[in-house]
This record gives C-alpha cells, structure tokens and sequence, in this order.
C-alpha cells in the first residue's frame, strides 16, 4: 500500500484542504487531522501550501514522434516534457513513421507509453491509410483494440476529399469517435506558402495562404458533422472566421468542439520580423488582433480546449531558409504557464476554467476514462500542484525534451507546475522529473 498525504492544497484555487491518496486513489478530502490514516502510515507528505490543485492534465495534441523520429523526440521524452507540464494523458499523433493506422501499430504505440509510465500515451489513429488522404485506415479496429483509439487525425495533412470525410465521420459514430480535422485547403495553402499571408509577408517576401484556406474547411466540416451525426474536433483554430463558423455551428447543436495551442493565445506574426525559423508554425502565427479574438473565445466557451501541438524538431531540421524550415514548435512543458500568465493572471479565467479546458473537456472530448475527473473521493489520484505566483523564465536548455524549438525561450511567465500525480505516484516534484 503507498500512501501520500498532499496538504493545505487550495483545490481548483478555491477552498483549501489535504488530500489522502491511497494506492493511486483520492481515499479522503479534508482536514489531515480528522483522516483515518496514522501519520507514520504515510510514506509521502507533499506541502501544497499556496499552491493550486488541478486534475492533471490532458493534451489532444502532441507529436511525439517515435516511431521514425527518435531523434527529435521518443515517447519517453516527450512523456517526460508532458509530466513536467503538468498532464497525466497526452494524445500521440498519427504523424509517425510509419503512420499510425492499424491496430497493431496503435497497440505499439500505447505500450510504449506504459513501458515509459510516466503519462498515458493514447495513440491517435490516422483516418487514412498513410495519410494519403485516399483510402480509410482500418478506424473501427484500431476503435477495437486494446489502445481503444477514439480520436483519428490526418494531422499535418487535411483530409480534404469531402467523400471520405464523410464517410469517417459516419464510421466513427458506431463507437463515439471524433475526427480531428487539420483544417487546411491543400490548394488555398500550396507547397511554397510558410506564414500567414498579409502586410507582412508581403514585405517579408515570404507566402503566405489566406485565412480562408482555414474557414472553408472548418465550414464544410460543420455542415458535414451536421448531415452524418458525427463528431469533428477542429484542431489548432487560428482565425475569427473559423471562430464564427464553430459559433454558428454550436449554435445548431452540432457536434463541433474546438482547440486553440498556448501559441495562438500569445505569439503574433510580427514575430516573424527576422526570419527565426522557431516561429514556423502550422498553422502560422496571425496578427494580434486573432489572438485577442482566441482568447475571447477561449474565455467564452466558444473554443473548448488548449491543446499544445507540441511538435519537437532537430536543429537541423529548423536551420534552413524560412520557406524551408519544418513547421511546429515545442508546447507541453510551457502550456499551463502560458495559459496561466495570459489567462489567469489577467483574470479572464479561474482555475476551475483552466481545469476545464486543459483537463476536464479534452478528456470527454476523446472519451478517455480515468483523466480530468472532479477532485473528489474515490477518483483516480490524476493531479498537478501550481504554484499561481512563480514566475519562471523560460530555458531551451532545462528541457525534458530532446529538441530545442521553444518559441518562449527567454520569456518569464507567472504560474508553475511544481508537482504532477499520474494515478497517485508522483512523476514531478519541485518542479523536475521525480
Ligand atoms: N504544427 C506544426 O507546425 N507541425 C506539426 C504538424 C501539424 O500540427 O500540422 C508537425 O508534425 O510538425
Ligand atoms: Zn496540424
Ligand atoms: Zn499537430
């Protein structure tokens, strides 16, 4: 039996109480002195004196890149980055090589992540096979497997053949799956374009691709989920007209959730002033007027989740022209600070909408049992301590992931992660891997 005994927590910023944890479950909530467990029976008192307990939390959105890509991250990294930032279940993208888009590789993938234990690695499975955008992968098995995959994503591709479009968002409502859509017109967003097109690029003499690349997909996406029933998650929303469609479409009562990456909240295009390839991102940086709007609809509901699209890089894979860099940039160890320091701190958000867009939502989102559940008695011990007060500057170096494209190295950003739970053991403290 390990016991842990977390004490004067201020649960979801609100009342402060201990919290007994017993054999990876939240035995008793309340006052330490009134539970039924002897002080020598605890093996770990963790001091949550003025910091913020949340459910641990849970990413719809992060490359990992194992298999194909261990150099710029493994599974055990990224877990490892994941930890730190405070989430107990991160969703693996189907990105990989080879791509994930049968059970057997699912089930690898899922096992990696256990072998790792330090959050859980839900596979993503493609919705087509090698995402060639031509034929279905084998969803309903994957949907079988012991990896039990409920969320399928062409990510970094868009399936963008309304047939087979259709036809995944009808297969996935057999087992309540969601499609999550890289919402992205191959012909409105060509080969060449690397930013987002405006005043800018045209003086940077950079392509760009038009907001509506974004729009026209999300809108044929909506009206999609609306004739087949099916659930479509719009991946990395970027623009207000996207914003106005999913309004629209919610409105309707159709099946649409959204998410927005901790970069679109904060970082805007001007960024791109020198050329620095680590503010290469897909979909790009967009002016700060779009962030604003991002956040409003964070804020309101309108946007369901943050989701980080932590997607790790070599060096030498960003060191080229910008037109010739990858895309993506780092997210899972910054994302509770960032939403902390411009959403918290700014008091647009409480701590209990935190937990509800970061934990809470994406973990109904993807169906995923166990993860983003009320702190109470008898749930799973999933939990991350913040510190709402500390304030940390950002270090590419002090990464627990193998690649260096952080796009808030050397920013300073108010809210911590100091500890995180995964099923009652804990895998950070002090703010490092435990
Ligand atoms: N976001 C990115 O810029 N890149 C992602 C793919 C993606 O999310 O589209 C990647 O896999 O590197
Ligand atoms: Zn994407
Ligand atoms: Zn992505």
């Amino acid at each position: 039996m390990s016991t842990t005994l977390i004490t004067g927590a201020s649960l979801l910023g609100d009342r402060s109480a201990d919290i007994l944890v017993v054999d990876g479950v939240i035995r008793e909530i309340g006052s330490a002195a009134d539970m039924s467990v002897a002080q020598d029976a605890v093996d770990e008192t963790i001091d949550a004196d003025g910091l913020v307990a949340l459910p641990a939390l849970v990413d719809l959105h992060t490359h990992l890149r194992e298999p194909g890509r261990e150099d710029a991250e493994t599974i055990r990294t990224g877990s490892a980055a994941a930890a730190v930032g405070g989430y107990s279940a991160v969703f693996a993208m189907a990105n990989t090589q080879p791509v994930t888009d049968t059970p057997e590789k699912a089930e690898e993938v899922w096992r990696r992540g256990r072998e790792a234990g330090l959050v859980d690695v839900m596979p993503v499975g493609s919705v087509t096979k090698a995402l060639a955008g031509e034929e279905l992968s084998e969803i309903g098995l994957m949907a079988r497997s012991q990896a039990r995959v409920r969320v399928f994503s062409d990510d970094g591709r868009c399936v963008h053949d309304s047939r087979l479009m259709r036809r995944a968002l009808e297969y996935v409502t057999a087992f309540d799956g969601v499609i999550s859509q890289h919402s992205q017109d191959p012909r409105l967003a060509d080969g060449t374009a690397c930013c987002h097109e405006g005043e800018l690029s045209g003086r940077l003499g950079l392509p760009g691709w038009p907001d509506a690349a974004e729009e026209v997909v999300v809108a044929r996406d909506v009206m999609l989920a609306k004739q087949t029933g099916g659930r479509v998650h719009v991946a990395h929303v970027s623009t207000p007209g996207s914003l106005e469609v999913i309004r629209w479409a919610k409105g309707k009562g159709i099946a649409v959730t959204a998410e927005v990456t901790p970069h679109h909240l904060v970082l805007t295009t001007d960024l791109l002033q020198d050329y620095d390839t680590v503010y290469k991102v897909n979909p790009p940086l967009r002016p700060s007027e779009y962030a604003e709007e991002l956040r409003a609809a964070l804020a309101d509901g309108t946007i369901d989740v943050v989701a980080t699209d932590h997607a790790p890089h070599v060096v030498h894979d960003k060191e080229h022209a910008f037109a010739d860099a990858a895309f993506g940039m780092l997210g899972l160890e910054t994302a509770l600070s960032v939403v902390s320091d411009v959403m918290v701190s700014t008091g647009r958000m409480s701590w209990s909408d935190v937990a509800r867009v970061m934990s809470t939502r994406p973990a109904e989102i993807a169906r995923l049992a166990g993860h983003g559940r009320p702190i109470a008695e008898g749930e799973p011990a999933n939990l991350v301590l913040v510190d709402p007060t500390r304030s940390l500057t950002v270090d590419r170096a002090a990464s627990a992931s193998l690649s260096r494209n952080n796009p808030w190295h050397g920013r300073t950003l108010t809210g911590a992660v100091r500890a995180t739970m995964l099923r009652g053991r804990i895998t950070v403290r002090d703010g490092r891997l435990a």
